[in-house]
């Protein structure tokens, strides 16, 4: 049984500790609020997963230093946008070489960095023993019910991976290896913006017919990205490409999927969020994903159309108009274009 540490004690690092703590291992899930560690300590984190009994071995705390001394297995599960901040107060505290799991969907706006790469940016390299990408789809009120889930380790180095799959892999949650990080990072992360989009839809009372088109046209356009900046195509058809995809375009859990529906039925940005309380990855992701579309010169009219309605004020009924009445194209352009 391994030491672990997990840092964000919201619904997916806390969902993640409970799998960690019904496996057997010594989990030290760490937040920034010493009041939410006292929560956890008797065993419930209601604002984020409601109802639940958090298992005995499950312990909390607000003390970083604390988390830092208890393993050298770290897993970062905060937001994106803290990925950062939380890295630096780890470097304060490390002594050895540790190994880094991450498990956050983002791209960073402006620098567009995928979340491996900050993390080696943040902490200096003789401290990082290894970093592994663990995505897919994976709703946390589901796993925490025990409801089988599958998710996909990546790392570059397979050992340090199959130490993963072998960390948080059991009866409920299956665990797959890869060694396409810039996949794994680009899916798990682009496909918060095709289940915005596909809310809105939902949201304007638009049917399956849509839904169904953003989800493959989407894919094909986070593939094009995605192949350009290193990826191997086939990982799109996996767990943290499609997979997590479906999911998110499909489920009601979906934070990402819920922000879009509300802003579909006609909720300002800051209505949505005020109401959520959660992170929606997607939104941030967005911005990011338009730099990147520009950056390597890959037609991206998903992600376009949607930052159009986040960040330039365009209705959402005309983007989606101005989806529809693109240029004709032959759907299998990218295939050809490869030949
Ligand atoms: N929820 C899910 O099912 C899944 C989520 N993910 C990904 O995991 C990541 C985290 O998501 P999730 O847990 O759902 O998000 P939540 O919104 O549920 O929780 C975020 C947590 O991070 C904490 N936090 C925010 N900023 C900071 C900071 N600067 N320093 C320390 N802690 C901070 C929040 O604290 P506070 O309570 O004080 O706001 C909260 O505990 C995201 O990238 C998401 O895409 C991946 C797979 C599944
Ligand atoms: O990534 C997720 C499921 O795999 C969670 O998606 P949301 O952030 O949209 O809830």
């Amino acid at each position: 049984m391994e030491k672990v540490s997990v840092y964000g004690a919201g619904s997916w690092g806390t969902a993640l500790s409970f799998v960690l703590a019904q496996n057997g291992h010594d989990v030290l899930l760490w937040t920034h609020r010493a009041e939410q560690a006292d929560e956890i300590n008797e065993h419930s984190n209601e604002k984020y997963l409601k109802g639940i009994e958090l298992p005995e071995r499950l312990k909390a705390t607000s003390d970083l230093a604390e988390t830092v001394r208890h393993s050298k297995v770290l897993v970062l599960a905060v937001p994106t946008k803290a990925i950062r901040e939380v890295c630096a107060k780890i470097k304060e505290n490390l002594t050895e070489k540790v190994l880094f799991v991450h498990v956050s969907k983002g791209i960073e706006p402006d620098s567009l960095k995928r979340i491996s790469e900050m993390i080696r940016e943040e902490i200096p390299e003789q401290w990082v023993e290894d970093v592994v990408v663990l995505s897919g789809p994976s709703h946390a009120e589901e796993v925490v019910l025990e409801h089988p889930t599958t998710v996909t380790a990546a790392c570059e180095n397979t050992a340090s991976a199959e130490f993963v799959q072998d960390l948080f892999m059991n009866q409920y949650f299956r665990v797959y290896t890869n060694t396409d990080v810039i996949g794994v990072e680009i899916g798990g992360a682009l496909k918060n913006i095709i289940a915005l989009a596909v809310g809105i839809t939902d949201g304007l009372g638009y049917g399956d017919n849509a839904k169904a088109a953003l989800m493959t046209r989407g894919l094909a356009e986070i593939a094009r990205l995605g192949v350009k900046m290193g990826a191997t195509p086939l990982t799109f058809s996996g767990l943290s490409g499609v997979g997590d995809l479906i999911v998110t375009c499909t489920s009601p859990h979906s934070r990402n999927w819920r922000a879009g529906n509300m802003l579909g039925k006609g909720k300002t940005i800051e209505e949505v969020l005020e109401e959520m309380g959660m992170v929606v990855e997607g939104i941030r992701t967005t911005k990011a994903a338009f730099q990147l579309a520009k950056a390597y010169d890959v037609p991206m009219p998903i992600t376009a159309a949607l930052y159009a309605v986040l960040f330039e004020e365009e209705s959402t009924n005309e983007a989606a108009e101005k989806l529809m009445g693109r240029m004709k194209k032959n759907e299998m352009e990218d295939l050809i274009n490869l030949l």
